[in-house]
Formats: C-alpha cells, structure tokens, sequence
C-alpha cells in the first residue's frame, strides 16, 4: 500500500490544516460536510486526502496551525483568532472569513474575592496581580499585557517614592499547557489568563474575570502570500463554499405580502444582503417581498413587518447559499 504521506501524494495538493481534537473539531467536521468535501480520516493519521478535489486535510493542534499557515507550509487552515493572536505572526496570516463558532473570551482571572475563603490580602485588580504570579496557555499574549501594566504600576510607585529609581515589577507568567483554572487553588498562581465562554469552569472553580484581553472566534485563515505551489482557483472555491454554509446558518429567508403604499417602509426593515426581491402580484395593489434577513433578528424583523401591515410572512431556512 502507498505511504499516504509520501511526497507524491502530497505534492500537488491543497493543503487544508483542520484542529486534529478539541473544541472546533466538531465544527470543522460539519463545515467540511457542509461544502461537500469528502474524505475518509483513517485511524491513526493525521492527513486525510480529499476525494472529490485535488486537497488533503491534515490534521494538526489548534495551536499549531498559524504557524503552518504563515510560514507557508498549508494553503489554508481553521484555528481560534486567539491561536492567531498567541503565534505572533498576524502579519504573514490572512484571515478570509470568520466562521462563527468557537466563540470565546481570553479573560484575566483570580479567585473570587467576594467569596467567604477568599484571603484578606487577595488581589482584586489586575494592578493588584504585578510582581505575583499568573498562569497560562496564552503566555506570548498575557506576558505582552502585563509587562504592559507592570510599566505602568511602576511609574506610579516611583511617583509614590514607594521604588527607587531603576527598581521595576515583573509579574511572572508561567506556562501551563492545560486545566488552566486549577492553578490558583493548587497554590501555582495568584491569577490566570484563560478563556471564557459560559463562564461555568471560571465559576466552578471559585474564579471571577476582572478584564478581557481579547474575544475570539474560529477563522478560516491563509497565508498573505500564497505559496508558488497553491492552487488560488483551488482556494477561492474553498472560501465560497465555506462562506457559503456559513450564510445559510446565520441567515434565513423571509417572505411577505405588503400593499404598494407600505413597500419603501418595510424594505427598510428588509433591505437584504444586496437587495431584497420584490415581485408583483395579481392584486395590483399588493407586492410579494422575499428578503435574506439574519436569523437572530427574525422575531423582530416579523413584529416590525406586521406593524406595517405586511401579511403572508413567511421564514424559510436556508441549507446552503452563495451571497
Ligand atoms: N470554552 C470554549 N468555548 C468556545 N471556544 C473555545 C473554548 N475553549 C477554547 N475554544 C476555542 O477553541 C480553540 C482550541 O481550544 P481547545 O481547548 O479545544 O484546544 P486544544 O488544546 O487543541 O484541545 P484540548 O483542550 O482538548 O487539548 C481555542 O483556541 C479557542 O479558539
Ligand atoms: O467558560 P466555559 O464554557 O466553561 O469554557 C471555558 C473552558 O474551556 C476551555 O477549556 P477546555 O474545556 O477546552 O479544556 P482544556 O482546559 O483542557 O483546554 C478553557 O480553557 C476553559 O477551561
């Protein structure tokens, strides 16, 4: 059997760098399905070679991934823009299209100082953190954020005459690769650097957020120069497709009946991705809209369509679309 991983297979492909386990896993996995890209991942491997286009997926850490792109060795990837953030390499990264899921915050947290075992001294301010400790994942970005404050807490305790000139803090940012929000309780650290979504593990834990470095969600991501190698036809039918499922999730379609003199003021409730479509109807009076509106806006956008006297509303779901 031929080594899947052999040049010759690879050479000419795409390359298509999915997070090989975690939180986007899944999600990669229905958007792959979603833009019909067919593949069989067998056990064990981390390359799968695509059936139906001249593309491999490989299957990498989530963390890994900006790396891979900017430097150039995948034409394409999906990671957290926080992966991003954290590589340090936005400038050689192209983000083409947010993806709309893996939404997260990356949060300063320390142990809830409301709570009745918190200590008498216990931070409560991101200030209150310099010279101690904090724990991460994210140690590029929390180590450039608090050496940030900890310029700024110096300054103002060489105001105070509380430092000597020359004299500075440094928190200490320690890099823990996983369970993050365990640190404080087992003594490692005074605070952390984590992400947050619903908050539970923060809550669980006894932990409360007192500042947000950055929000993120899952991009869809490309190298700012493509390689000689890639095929951009390849890619731009990637993105359209993928744009594509991403659409017809956040949108829908909504279709109404509304007399001629009412129309100028329900298209401004529907005004559509470009424009809605307006139809006539046997009734001369009477015009049929259909309009692309955004399913979180729905309820809404039907209330307000009602009050201006649209009837026959209809929602139709989308399951694929280019916009
Ligand atoms: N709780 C969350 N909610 C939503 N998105 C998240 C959450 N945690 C992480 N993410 C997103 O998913 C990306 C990968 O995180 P994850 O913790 O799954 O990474 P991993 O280290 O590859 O997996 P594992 O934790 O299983 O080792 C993060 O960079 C972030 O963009
Ligand atoms: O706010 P929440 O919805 O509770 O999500 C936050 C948790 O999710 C992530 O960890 P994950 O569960 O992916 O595992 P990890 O700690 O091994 O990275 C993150 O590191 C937090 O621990």
């Amino acid at each position: 059997m031929s080594n899947l991983l052999s040049a010759e297979n690879l050479d000419s492909r795409l390359l298509f760098a999915i997070p090989k386990k975690g939180r986007l896993y899944e999600k990669c996995l229905e958007l792959l399905s979603g833009a019909d890209i067919q593949f069989k991942r067998a056990h064990r491997l981390d390359v799968a070679l695509v059936q139906n286009h001249n593309m491999a997926l490989v299957f990498l850490p989530a963390a890994d991934i900006p790396r891979f792109v900017g430097e150039g060795n995948v034409d394409l990837g999906i990671t957290g823009q926080d992966m991003v953030q954290e590589a340090g390499l936005s400038s050689l990264i192209s983000e083409e299209l947010q993806l709309g899921f893996g939404k997260c915050s990356l949060q300063v947290q320390i142990p809830d100082p409301d709570s009745p075992y918190a200590k008498a001294d216990c931070p409560r301010t991101v200030d209150d953190l310099v010279g101690k400790k904090v724990a991460t994942s994210f140690d590029t970005l929390a180590g450039k954020y608090f050496a940030q404050i900890d310029a700024k807490v110096t300054e103002q305790r060489r105001k105070e005459g509380k430092l000597k000139e020359g004299e500075s803090l440094k928190t200490e940012i320690e890099y823990v690769g996983g369970s993050v929000e365990a640190a404080c309780a087992l003594g490692l650290a005074d605070g952390i650097v984590d992400l947050v979504e619903s908050g539970e593990t923060m809550r669980a834990c006894g932990l409360t957020a007192i500042e947000t470095l950055l929000t993120s969600q899952a991009v869809l991501i490309r190298p700012t120069t493509p390689h000689p190698r890639s095929d951009t036809s390849l890619i731009s039918l990637i993105t359209a497709r993928l744009r594509g499922v991403i659409a017809a999730k956040r949108y829908v379609l909504c279709n109404y009946n509304i007399r001629k003199t009412a129309l100028s003021e329900a298209l401004v409730i529907t005004p559509g991705r470009r424009a809605a479509t307006v139809s006539p109807l046997e009734d001369p009076e009477w015009n049929a809209v259909s309009s692309m509106v955004l399913k979180a806006e729905v309820a809404n956008i039907m209330d307000r369509l009602e009050a201006v006297g649209a009837s026959d509303i209809l929602i139709i779901g989308i399951d694929n679309c280019r916009v």
